[in-house]
């Protein structure tokens, strides 16, 4: 059985009478990129300051690394490292000063320290600029640095609350790249909280979909689309050509080309209006679908294919959300 790195059972927390996150199960596998996608105000901070131990629990269990965060804070904060949307740095140090002055927070003995603080700022892009004052610092090289100061305690746990936040595009891009770098090379766990869809679908295993402090459902994406859209998670959209030139005459009517195409292994639905085609189907039919097409002696204008994403998935979810509230 996988070790699980993060394991929350019926977890809850109420302001008042306004419940933040509402008997929350969820568990994470070590070594698992988990993203944690939803809405402003869904929970996700307040799930994550349960996971630190920094607040209360008003129900339920929350465990890191096997340690209950609720009874025993401080043994948790060994094992997890916290970057939150923006860290507090001291600006008139370097780099490699800030870095060096959270391993002695964090007692870890000097020559080690440097050794690595050294290695670590290597590891995030910031070699070349360590010693230079972090106040010269770009918003990337300040996120990169924070990840620098989780790092620098080797922690099993890694958990990311909307990093990438007032990051350029060629930024995020590459802090993604590092956070999955990182965790395959150092087989660490990461619980990344976010409420970018497309940043969450590049570098997560596994999705939990969390809007009012409940998660509506989570697994892999290809899996969400699944269960979502009734297993038929390919459109594919077209137009069928009647005018080949140097042709011989179709050996099939439209008609009845529209019954092989629904004899494909795979494909559910087919719906054709002017010779226009909307395909739904289990599996990618594209290679299945052309060849029929040509060999029955007509061509295709175009052919796109459409496979579900996250923010299909997303947006279903949170409307049916929406819809049961009602
Ligand atoms: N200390 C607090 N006192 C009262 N209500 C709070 C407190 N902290 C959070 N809340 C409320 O709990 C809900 C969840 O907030 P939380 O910050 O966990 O959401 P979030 O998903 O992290 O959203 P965001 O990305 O905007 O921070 C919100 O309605 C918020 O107003």
């Amino acid at each position: 059985m996988a070790v699980k790195s993060i394991d929350i059972t019926g977890l809850t927390k109420r302001y008042g009478e306004h419940i933040a996150v509402n008997n929350l199960d969820l568990s994470i596998d070590k070594g698992e990129i988990f993203g944690l996608l939803g809405p402003n105000g869904a929970g996700k901070s307040t799930t994550i300051l349960m996971l630190l131990g920094l607040t209360e629990v008003d129900a339920g269990c929350v465990k890191v690394c096997g340690i209950d965060s609720g009874r025993y804070p401080l043994e948790v904060k060994r094992k997890v490292g916290y970057l939150p949307e923006d860290v507090g740095f001291y600006n008139d140090y370097s780099g490699l000063q800030n870095l060096m002055y959270v391993a002695r927070l964090n007692n870890i003995p000097e020559e080690e320290a440097k050794e690595r603080a050294l290695e670590i700022l290597q590891e995030v892009g910031l070699e070349d600029v360590k010693d230079n004052k972090v106040a010269t610092y770009s918003r990337g090289m300040r996120q990169r640095l924070g990840l620098a100061d989780v790092l620098i305690k080797n922690p099993e746990v890694i958990i990311l609350d909307e990093p990438t936040l007032g990051l350029d595009p060629e930024g995020v891009k590459k802090f993604l790249q590092l956070i999955v770098r990182l965790s395959r090379k150092k087989g660490m766990t990461v619980l990344f909280s976010s409420h970018h869809l497309h940043q969450i679908q590049q570098v997560c295993d596994r999705v939990g979909i969390f809007v009012k402090g409940k998660m509506l459902a989570e697994g892999k994406i290809s899996s969400l689309a699944e269960q979502l859209f009734s297993k038929n998670t390919f459109t594919l959209e077209g137009a069928i050509s009647t005018a080949v030139q140097d042709a011989a005459e179709p050996l099939l009517s439209i008609k009845e080309l529209v019954q092989k195409i629904k004899q494909i292994k795979g494909v559910a639905q087919v719906e054709l209006n002017n010779n226009q085609f909307v395909i739904e189907s289990q599996k990618d039919v594209t290679v299945e679908l052309s060849r029929l097409v040509v060999q029955s002696g007509y061509g295709l204008n175009f052919l796109s294919k459409k496979e579900y994403g996250l923010d299909d998935i997303y947006y279903q979810y949170f409307q049916e959300g929406q819809a049961h509230e009602k």
